[in-house]
């Protein structure tokens, strides 16, 4: 478990951003990471890695914290930074050195994944272009098999079969013990594949839910037309129409539209919270 408890920050010279930070994350999901720039989603994940430290508060990783950064840590948690720096080695040499880091690492699992992202084990990475990289690190990532994986704009940079490979590949490397945290603008990207929706806002966390409760609770429509105002709990124009949140009224589960939600949850926090007090 991935767990903060009355976590505070403040970068020097700036504002608080996390005040009395609360935030746990079970084993068995994924988690999609959503905010506004600046939010603090990427400070929070540093906290999670131990790269930066609550000034008070603690954030722990399957019990360590994470600030001390022990190897038994260090290897089940990987970071895909949304920015990184490769050495101008061969893919295989590279995953070679690294692999060693990591005691559960699966040189099939990892071979599979580079057949699927169409990658040769025998290039050099500084000739690969900026998304064949970054699918040698989620490859890489999620062969090593670390209970913690958090991935920083994933799909950044990844072409239009990359993306559904993607979700492929993260899915199927979820297991019961690990914890998926994906930080993403690119929130299309994350349907079909997260568990759980967090939105960071202000260094707040503003939301916190399960897809299918979600799904349960609320309904997302293309089309206003016809819908009772009392109903309508988020609208945004579209030309011609009114797309928007609504109560799920038929009971019916629907497709989470993760755009929709996002701004609605931004925009009428409360109005949408209030749809989840049991
Ligand atoms: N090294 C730093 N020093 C000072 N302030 C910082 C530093 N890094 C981030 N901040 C500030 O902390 C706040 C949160 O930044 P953070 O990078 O965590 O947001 P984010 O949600 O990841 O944003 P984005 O979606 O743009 O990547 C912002 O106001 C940012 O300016």
């Amino acid at each position: 478990m991935v767990e903060l408890n009355n976590v505070n920050f403040k970068y020097k010279n700036k504002k608080p951003l996390f005040t009395d930070l609360n935030l746990q994350l079970g084993t068995g999901f994924i988690y999609g990471l959503l905010g506004k720039n600046g939010a603090g989603k990427s400070t929070l994940l540093k906290h999670i890695a131990g790269l930066l430290y609550p000034q008070s508060g603690q954030c722990k990783v399957f019990g360590y914290t994470a600030s001390q950064r022990i190897p038994q840590m260090l290897e089940d948690i990987y970071v895909i930074p949304e920015e990184f720096e490769l050495p101008s080695i061969a893919l295989n040499a590279y995953t070679k050195s690294n692999a060693v880091f990591y005691a559960k690492f699966s040189y099939e699992q990892f071979n599979k994944y580079l057949t699927e992202f169409e990658l040769p084990a025998d290039a050099k990475l500084s000739t690969l272009s900026y998304g064949q990289k970054k699918k040698f690190l989620i490859a890489f990532g999620l062969a090593t098999n670390a209970r913690v994986l958090i991935l920083d704009e994933p799909t950044n940079g990844l072409d239009i079969p990359s993306k559904s490979q993607f979700r492929k590949i993260v899915a199927s490397a979820l297991t019961e013990d690990k914890i998926i945290i994906i930080s993403t603008h690119q929130v299309r990207d994350l349907e079909n594949l997260i568990d759980f929706v967090v939105v960071l806002e202000n260094g707040k966390i503003i939301f916190n839910k399960n897809i299918a409760e979600i799904s349960e609770r609320l309904a997302f429509e293309h089309s206003l037309a016809g819908v009772p105002a009392s109903d309508i709990l988020y609208h945004e124009d579209m030309p011609g129409r009114k797309a928007g949140i609504t109560r799920n009224r038929s009971g019916q589960e629907t497709r989470v539209d993760l755009e929709l939600l996002f701004n609605g949850v931004i925009k009428d926090t409360s109005v949408i919270n209030s749809h989840f007090v049991k």
